[in-house]
């Protein structure tokens, strides 16, 4: 069996203080304890991510994918379960349990972020140069002719010219700086780049654009790809697996083209055919 790049073991993020009744695995209003109305945004899910693959998380707006994605850059703390990366300590040390410092050492090396409002993965007033140097810096890179390097080949990868790169992203279109973006996350090399909605609000054209890149980036750095959408084209076009949210439970995961196809799960089905 291969060894997955990060594995994800029996994750629960819960808001409230939970009762007798959700504790012990009482009927929930969607995600929600009709007594105590602790909120389980995330219940239970387990996910392994394999090297060079995409894997698409998919479901409606407040199934818990972006509860998932962000407790694993560990944005917030989550409540419950463990987390495995193939290049922290071989796979086996719980990443949820490490130091701040072990944690932003992960962030800095090993995991990349980009999220649906760039505002959260830029610092608009800096130069774009400067925003991936902040990245590069952080991993503990000191010498400015190889950092200079560095963004020019990012900026390339992104495909911002480099005439650009003193500009700050608060210049930039929307799709610019989803790319400013890519290319800060990449800065440092990582195994796994987390995308959360990437595309969601920008205008089709673009959105097309960004979507190419992140395929094309996957090849050339070979890094293996979380991808959270509520749009199943944009999980279609990319997603090699796919795994369905509801509630903050996993309901059905598999090949991408197999879910699509063939849905199991009434919700799935349901998905699927709003998009016929
Ligand atoms: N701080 C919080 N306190 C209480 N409930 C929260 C908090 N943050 C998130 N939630 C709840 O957790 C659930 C999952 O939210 P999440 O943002 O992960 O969903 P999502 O699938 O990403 O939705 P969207 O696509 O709209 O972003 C929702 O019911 C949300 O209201």
């Amino acid at each position: 069996m291969e060894t997955p790049v990060l594995s994800i073991d029996h994750l629960t993020v819960r808001y409230g203080k939970t009762c007798e009744y959700c504790r012990n695995g009482g009927k929930l209003d969607k995600n929600t304890c009709p007594h105590c109305k602790t909120v389980w945004a995330c219940n239970d899910v387990n996910v392994n991510l394999y090297e060079g693959e995409i894997l698409g998380i998919v479901g409606e707006s407040g199934s818990g994918k972006s509860t998932l994605m962000k407790s694993l850059y560990f944005d917030f703390d989550i409540t419950e379960g463990k987390g495995y990366l193939r290049d922290f300590h071989d796979g086996k040390e719980d990443i949820f349990s490490q130091s701040l410092q072990q944690k932003k050492y992960i962030k800095n090396h090993i995991m990349g972020m980009v999220y649906q409002n760039p505002m959260l993965g830029l610092r608009m007033d800096y130069s774009s140069a400067g925003n991936i140097a902040e990245k590069l810096i952080a991993a503990g890179q000191r010498n400015y002719a190889g950092m200079n390097d560095r963004v020019a080949e990012l900026l390339d990868a992104v495909e911002i010219l480099q005439t650009r790169k003193k500009e700050p992203p608060k210049n930039f279109s929307g799709g610019m700086q989803q790319r400013v973006q890519i290319s800060k996350a990449l800065a440092n090399n990582p195994a796994i780049l987390l995308l959360d909605e990437v595309t969601t609000g920008l205008d089709l054209s673009v959105q097309v654009k960004v979507l190419e890149l992140i395929r094309e980036i996957r090849q050339k750095f070979n890094v293996s790809i979380m991808l959270v959408s509520h749009d199943l084209a944009v999980i279609r076009m990319l997603a090699d697996r796919t795994i369905v949210m509801l509630d903050g439970k996993i309901i059905e995961q598999g090949l991408t083209d197999q879910i699509l196809d063939d849905p199991q799960m009434p919700y799935t089905q349901q998905l699927v055919h709003s998009l016929l």
